[in-house]
């Protein structure tokens, strides 16, 4: 749905480079995440989408066609700071950005009806914003982003300063529009959101894609044959020869039970074989790095 291609920005005459050779493909109706490091270059690349500026070389393309003022009204864009109106009231506030989006005042007002059904939010289209707290607040950003029903949803760290009730219903929505066709970039240092939420990634450092791809795939990459295995009714005098055999690290014996992070150049059927011999399987998995671990991993050997 969108694709940038080599796109390379700069700021300062030229001296900062904040994007190089850029280049994603965001299949529609997926969640891709916008990962990296503070000043990667990541809210760069989102004003290039957003038109608030403008790449020095490079393209973007929309379903095909090349970035154009037309395509804003595809787009809903919620920035990390947000930009409400602090004396103007919620209602207000909604159909101004309505308008701006070219919506009717009846059509916006019926998708107001429906987001603050959705939101659990229908007692504060009086109150003006001044009058709500942080993550209120955040609720009615939310609504203006969506309202006009955008192709393209733009989400700049949308959970921070809800509580974990109201970032599920923002997470849940956001999934929901997503099921119903919706394109949606995620930008967020959040790991455990990507693993729950996005489909795709791509992890920026120091203005460079240091990789892309499904969530899972970029997750497997970086495994390191690792398991993990939980004994019972060990047999001391085998586990010692087993140790001896085997690289183990991260050992613990808790409540007869005895786990241990294993690593595996062998066959893993052998392994658990030698292991039944052992003691009584509770459990035996391969380690997959969480996307924690993924995102440290690449910028540390991206420096
Ligand atoms: N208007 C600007 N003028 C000069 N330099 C800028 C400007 N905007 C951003 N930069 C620089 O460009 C680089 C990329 O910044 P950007 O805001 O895109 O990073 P980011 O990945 O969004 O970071 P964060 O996770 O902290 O939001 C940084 O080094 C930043 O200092």
């Amino acid at each position: 749905m969108l694709k940038a291609e080599n796109v390379t920005k700069t700021y300062n005459a030229g001296k900062k480079l904040a994007l190089d050779n850029f280049s994603i493909d965001v299949p529609e109706a997926s969640i891709y995440g916008l990962l990296g490091p503070n000043g990667a270059g990541k809210t760069t690349f989102i004003r290039i989408i957003n038109q608030i500026t403008q790449a020095d070389s490079g393209s973007v393309f929309i379903n095909g066609k090349k970035l154009n003022p037309e395509h804003i009204k595809q787009i809903g864009y919620m920035p990390e700071e947000r930009g409400l109106y602090k004396n103007m009231s919620v209602g207000d506030q909604i159909l101004y950005f309505g308008e701006l989006k070219g919506m009717s005042k009846n059509d916006a007002l019926s998708q107001a009806k429906y987001w603050f059904e959705q939101l659990q939010i229908d007692q504060w289209w009086k109150k003006k914003l001044s009058e709500l707290s942080k993550g209120m607040a955040q609720k009615i950003q939310f609504v203006v982003t969506v309202l006009h029903r955008p192709k393209l949803l733009i989400l700049d760290e949308p959970f921070s300063g809800f509580d974990p009730v109201n970032a599920n219903l923002i997470k849940d929505q956001i999934l929901k529009l997503k099921n119903n066709g919706t394109t949606i970039i995620l930008s967020t240092h959040r790991m455990e959101s990507v693993e729950e939420m996005c489909d795709y990634v791509a992890l920026i450092n120091h203005a460079k894609k240091v990789l892309d791809g499904k969530v899972f795939d970029v997750r497997e990459k970086f495994k390191k044959n690792i398991f993990g295995v939980t004994l019972a009714e060990v047999n001391e005098e085998m586990f010692e020869s087993f140790k001896n055999r085997f690289q183990i690290s991260d050992y613990s014996t808790l409540n007869h039970l005895v786990s241990f992070d294993l690593k595996n150049d062998n066959d893993q059927n052998l392994l658990l074989n030698e292991l039944m011999k052992i003691g009584k399987i509770r459990s035996f998995d391969e380690k997959i790095p969480s996307m924690n671990e993924v995102f440290i991993n690449a910028v540390a050997t991206n420096n």
